[in-house]
């Protein structure tokens, strides 16, 4: 059955700025808690899953979660799941010199969102993907790689919040989780 409410577990305020402003117009109620949940090593649907399971054991009720995953081409999908901890040791100016020695800069954004209705229950998947290609960082810094990814021309830090929640995998994902809302009674 479809929740009234979704209550939103992540430790990342810029994730739950993006989901708050692209479900601001479809009359989902969206609470939030910051956790900060331990993550699996796996496929991106088992990371999903499993962290959709383990916020819904600590809050012991129905919860939203989101993991991001950014994976290039040229390396069979990795970072993937794991890009926090590339992003965290390189800093975003440096990010781009990953692929230094590739000629395929191409690379996907890739969001998962999982919603379970409580502990025990399984969780349901809702994924976007946006393609781009990654580049030296251009724009504002401050939400993880936005502005190392470029999608038809511009950066994810260049474009205006409204632009990039239009194509962006966050938006694509919600874009799917509200249907399926709008379908269920
Ligand atoms: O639209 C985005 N544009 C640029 N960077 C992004 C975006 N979305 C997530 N990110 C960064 C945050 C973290 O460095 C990694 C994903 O890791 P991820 O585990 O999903 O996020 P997190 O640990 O910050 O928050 P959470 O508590 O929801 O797990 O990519
Ligand atoms: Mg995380």
């Amino acid at each position: 059955m479809a929740p009234k409410e979704l209550n939103f577990i992540t430790g990342n305020k810029n994730k739950l700025a993006e989901v708050q402003a692209i479900l601001a117009d479809t009359g989902v109620d969206l609470r939030s808690q910051a956790l900060d949940l331990l993550e699996i090593q796996g496929t991106i649907e088992e990371i999903s899953t499993d962290k959709c399971k383990r916020a819904a054991d600590l809050v012991g009720g129905p919860v939203l979660v989101e993991d991001t995953c950014l994976c290039f081409n040229a390396f069979d999908e990795l970072p993937g799941p794991y890009v926090k901890w590339f992003l965290k040791a390189l800093g975003v100016k440096q990010f781009h010199k990953l692929l230094a020695g590739f000629e395929d800069k191409s690379a996907q954004a890739v969001c998962t969102f999982a919603y379970s209705e409580g502990p025990g229950h399984d969780p349901i998947i809702f994924q976007g993907r946006t393609d781009g290609k990654i580049v030296e960082a251009r724009g504002p810094t401050d939400f993880g790689w936005d502005a190392c990814f470029e999608y038809e021309g511009q950066t994810y830090a260049e474009m205006p919040k409204v632009e990039k929640n239009k194509i962006s995998h966050r938006g694509r994902a919600l874009a799917k989780l509200t249907d399926w809302l709008a379908k269920e009674v």
